[in-house]
Parts: structure tokens; sequence; C-alpha cells
């Protein structure tokens, strides 16, 4: 099996929807750190799980420098976000989203046979 994973750092404005007094229900925004983890039994014909380009093409192009409520169509916590990345990346089993320095959600796919 081989193993990749690419860092990719992203800004982005959102305003979570919660059934509590909040300050993270205002519009703010996170410099936040993304880490997609990749895997595969096989390379591809140039040698790679997937591009590390691509990778970060896919991640930044959908959520950097945008709102990320009007991105997605569910509640913009790091957990949903981390989720919605790793069903965006070909190959992606697990991805790392630290929405600010103390912050840190982790998505695992569990049944990832098919990557
Ligand atoms: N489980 C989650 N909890 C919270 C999320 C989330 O995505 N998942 N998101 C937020 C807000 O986005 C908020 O901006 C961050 O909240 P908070 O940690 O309270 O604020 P700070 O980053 O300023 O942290 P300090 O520890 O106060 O410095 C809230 N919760």
């Amino acid at each position: 099996m081989f193993y990749v994973s690419k860092r990719i750092e992203i800004a982005y404005a959102h305003q979570l929807k919660l059934d509590y007094e909040s300050k993270c229900t205002h519009l703010h925004g996170h410099n936040a750190v993304v880490t997609v983890y990749c895997k595969a039994k096989e390379l591809d014909h140039n040698g790679m799980v997937v591009d590390f380009k691509k990778v970060k093409d896919i991640v930044q192009g959908k959520l950097d420098h945008r709102f990320a409520n009007d991105v997605v169509n569910f509640n913009t916590t790091a957990e949903n976000l981390a989720k919605w990345i790793c069903d965006q990346v070909p190959h992606c089993y697990k991805v790392s989203f630290q929405e600010s320095e103390g912050n840190i959600a982790v998505y695992i796919k569990e049944d990832d046979d098919a990557l």
C-alpha cells in the first residue's frame, strides 16, 4: 500500500447554525490548515497515488477565500468540512481539518476497501 499526504492552507469565512448561544453563529473567518491523506494499492501510470497539486487545487478551489456556507448545504463545522473534503479527493481516507491553532477535527473513512 502507498500512502501520501498533502498539507494545504485555506482562508475562509463561515457562520455556524447552532441551537445555543455562541459567538460562532456570527460571521467570522479562519486560516485553516487541512491535511489530506490518500492511499492506493497500485500507483497510477505517472507513479502516483494522486498528484499533490490536484489535491491542493481541489481543496483550495472549493474553499479558499470563500464563504463556506455558500459552498456546502450543511453546517460548516470542522468535522463536517473534514468529511466533505475526504469525499471530494480521489483515494482519500483521512482528513485533518485544523480550524485554528487549538481546534482540530479529524475524519477517517472506515470502509475504505474501494480506495
Ligand atoms: N466541535 C466543534 N466545535 C466548534 C466548532 C467546530 O467546527 N466543531 N467551531 C466553532 C467556531 O467556528 C469558532 O470560531 C471557534 O470556537 P472557539 O474555539 O470557541 O474560539 P477560538 O478559536 O477563539 O478559541 P479559543 O480557545 O477561545 O482561543 C466553535 N466550536
